[in-house]
């Protein structure tokens, strides 16, 4: 089994280039497929959850050609299946834009129920609903979403709620839909953004994206395009609070600032240094932090996938905070897993109260999700003696090259699989304490 086994206490210091946005990523792939002429995406982060959907594309007999690590090239025109079933797809989220973009283009998909993060209940009626308004039948059978139509006609969508995989879904399907489509009460998230410009490339006829209004021209076909991915606001905001957590100086490289605002500012609020460059961040952190309350809201609200990497930080700091978690309903899973390691939180409903402590100190822990494994990581790192978490399968859906990143960063971390590589990593760093 996958562990990550860490050694706390070292500042992290340097510079750090943030990879791809996952969750744009993903909507991109599917949205690539709509054409048939190739599409090149580039600065495709090489994670888990991207390597799965490219794997479910080929399974529809989309030609998907992997130039390098980070740049593919796809081609929907061989598509022979609209059908797509395998293990790996129930376990991630984003699978089910495949049901949006194979919708537009042939009027019929059949994706098997979506797995992604266990962080609270996550139906997809908003997907449905908008589905249904274009004129498609959807129902949900033997584990399979079907989704079904004769032909697609523009509509106005109000959503009920705020959702990024309904918003996107939506989109694709009415990119190629007879007439105009508004949608309404729309998520605004960058990846909504870089979803819809990814879309225009391949000419499709979308206005409004990052607001709460998205009006969308169906046009009859898309085209081969080159659309590079945005950076990962989520990825780049992990090594921020990394920064704040070990009291460190790290310099988050080729993101867009203006993405991070939200993370920026919290950060400044509890006493860090942050910088901002053109296209990087600068986070010092030089002495111990203090409270506040943070809530997680739609974009441009705090991001809930940077709610436990914050949530960490917060621990460390003097005083007492609250953290509100507004997206999910069982997100603060990781909770337990941090109180093993000295944190003092209280969770009740969706409220963690948080009584900072001095250090934390290092264990043996278990990963619940992915951001939950991020923040984990990363109070191994500020922890003083050794951690070992388990399941880091998970943090590997979406962070690139992680253990490698942190160790150019001053970080002690090494992915090992048995107890004797434990052992001899505690060996190589002179640790004996739990
Ligand atoms: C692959 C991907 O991009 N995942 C992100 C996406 O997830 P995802 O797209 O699943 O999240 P949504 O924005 O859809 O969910 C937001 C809220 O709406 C609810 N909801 C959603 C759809 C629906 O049909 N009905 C409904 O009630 C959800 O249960 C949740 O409470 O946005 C989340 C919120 O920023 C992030 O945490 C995830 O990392
Ligand atoms: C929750 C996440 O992903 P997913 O929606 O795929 O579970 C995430 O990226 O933090």
């Amino acid at each position: 089994m996958e562990q990550y086994v860490i050694k706390g206490g070292n500042p992290l210091v340097g510079d750090v280039v943030i990879g791809g946005a996952k969750n744009a990523a993903l909507g991109i792939l599917a949205a690539a497929i709509m054409a048939d002429e190739f599409v090149t995406v580039t600065n495709l982060p090489d994670v888990k959850d991207v390597n799965i959907l490219l794997e479910a594309i080929s399974e529809t007999g989309a030609a998907v050609v992997r130039d390098e690590r980070h740049t593919v090239r796809l081609n929907g025109k061989t598509i022979g299946s609209c059908v797509v079933d395998n293990s790996y797809v129930k376990k991630m989220r984003a699978s089910y834009y495949l049901l949006g973009a194979l919708l537009g283009k042939y009027h019929h998909a059949e994706v098997a129920l979506p797995g992604g993060c266990n962080i609270g209940s996550r139906p997809i009626d908003q997907h449905l609903k908008g589905f249904r308004a274009l004129g498609a039948t959807g129902k949900i059978s033997n584990g399979m979403i079907i989704v079904d139509a004769k032909k697609l006609v523009g509509a106005r969508i109000y959503f009920d709620k705020v959702s990024v995989g309904a918003t996107i879904n939506v989109m694709l399907a009415a990119t190629l839909a007879e007439g105009r489509t508004v949608l309404e009460n729309v998520a605004k998230e960058p990846h909504i953004v870089d979803v819809a410009n990814m879309l225009n490339s391949m000419g499709a006829n979308i206005k409004g994206a990052g607001t709460d209004v998205i009006r969308i021209e169906g046009v009859k076909k898309l085209h081969g395009a080159e659309y590079s991915v945005i950076p990962d606001q989520i990825e780049a905001g992990t090594f921020m609070m990394a920064a704040a957590a070990t009291r460190g100086d790290i310099t988050v490289k080729n993101v867009i600032p203006k993405h991070l605002d939200c993370l920026s500012s919290k950060l400044r609020e509890i006493g860090c240094e942050v910088s901002e460059f053109d296209d990087a961040v600068r986070v010092v952190c030089k002495e111990r932090l203090h409270a506040t309350s943070v809530n997680t809201l739609p974009y441009p609200g705090f991001p809930t996938d940077m709610q436990p990497q914050m949530s960490v930080v917060l621990a460390l700091a003097r005083g007492t905070s609250v953290v509100t978690e507004s997206i999910f309903d069982n997100r603060f899973r990781y909770v337990d897993e941090l109180i093993r390691m000295g944190a003092s939180i209280q969770v009740e409903s969706n409220i963690a109260i948080i009584n900072g402590i001095e250090q934390f100190s290092g264990t043996s822990v278990t990963v619940p999700d992915l951001r939950a494994g991020a923040a984990l990581v990363i109070a191994g790192l500020a922890a003083q003696g050794v951690s070992v978490l388990e399941d880091i399968v998970y943090i590997k859906r979406g962070y690139e090259d992680f253990a490698e990143k942190l160790t150019s960063l001053g970080g002690i971390i090494e992915e090992v699989e048995t107890e004797k590589d434990i052992q001899r990593f505690r060996l190589k760093n002179g640790t004996t304490n739990w």
